[in-house]
């Protein structure tokens, strides 16, 4: 679904991604894993060009989307089909309907009964609607920390995206709100493209099929979760995940 080739990222004259060659499966998910400050949230924030919003950035290479030069069309064409996830839960200070519809709206009108629909069902999706049902006119600043996670799911999900980039969405959470977004995030890779960047190396083997291993700006390794983890094939990504270095 998205191809990676020889990438490379500066800030400034601080190359923060090296030749980075990588490809995410449609459908699937895909973890990206390695200590702080590696440059995981760097590249998960290139594929729906929000670097675009940092001046002192600058690429080489190239990053295709089926097939398609994410850098050649619209951003904002592409944000609608590539959404994001953030670690804070970030609900508008609007209604729960409101939050939902904001992208969908921006992109043309919506009648009521489609608007409903489109609410319920993407509602229904992020593991919400039975919690809300009954109050979906009230501030969606009124929820729990899990509950506003999912929420920004659901109006991540409004626009229909075919890729869905989450950047630690539960590092903010408790660990029941934790488990059910993991369980989300298995259930929405069967429809579309997920990448997750986390720093829990179980969450990684419990939500993703397939895990990329960054360290210092580079990829070490990439493959099959289960392998990954299981049988590494570099010398450093063994030492990460038996914690000689964090
Ligand atoms: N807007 C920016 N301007 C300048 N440097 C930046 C910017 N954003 C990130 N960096 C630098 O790029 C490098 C990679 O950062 P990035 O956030 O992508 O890493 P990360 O692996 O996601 O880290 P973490 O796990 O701590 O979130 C770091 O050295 C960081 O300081």
């Amino acid at each position: 679904m998205i191809s990676i080739r020889d990438f490379n990222l500066w800030y400034d004259d601080f190359q923060t991604l090296k030749n980075i060659t990588l490809d995410i499966p449609k459908n699937r998910a895909t973890a990206f894993i390695g200590p702080s400050g590696c440059g995981k949230s760097t590249l998960l924030r290139t594929f729906n060009r929000m670097c675009d919003f940092v001046p002192t950035v600058r690429c080489e290479g190239s990053i295709k989307l089926a097939g398609t030069d994410i850098f050649a069309g619209d951003a904002n064409a592409l944000r609608v089909r590539v959404g994001m996830v953030f670690q804070h839960p970030n609900p508008f200070p609007m209604s729960i309907r409101d939050n939902i519809l904001y992208g969908p709206r921006r992109m043309g009108k919506l009648g009521r009964s489609e608007a409903d629909e489109l609410v319920e069902r993407c509602l229904i999706d992020a593991g919400l609607f039975d919690e809300v049902k009954d109050k979906l006119g009230q501030s969606g600043l009124g929820l729990s920390g899990g509950q506003q996670q999912r929420l920004c799911i659901a109006r991540a999900l409004a626009t229909k995206p075919e890729v869905l980039l989450m950047d630690e969405p539960t590092s903010a959470l408790d660990p029941l709100s934790t488990a059910l977004i993991e369980e989300l995030m298995v259930q929405l890779a069967r429809e579309r493209t997920v990448v997750v960047v986390t720093h829990n190396m179980q969450q990684a083997t419990r939500v993703a099929d397939k895990t990329a291993f960054f360290y210092l700006g580079e990829l070490i390794e990439a493959g099959p979760t289960k392998q990954l983890f299981g049988n590494p094939r570099q010398q450093k990504t063994r030492d990460y995940l038996t914690g000689r270095f964090s």
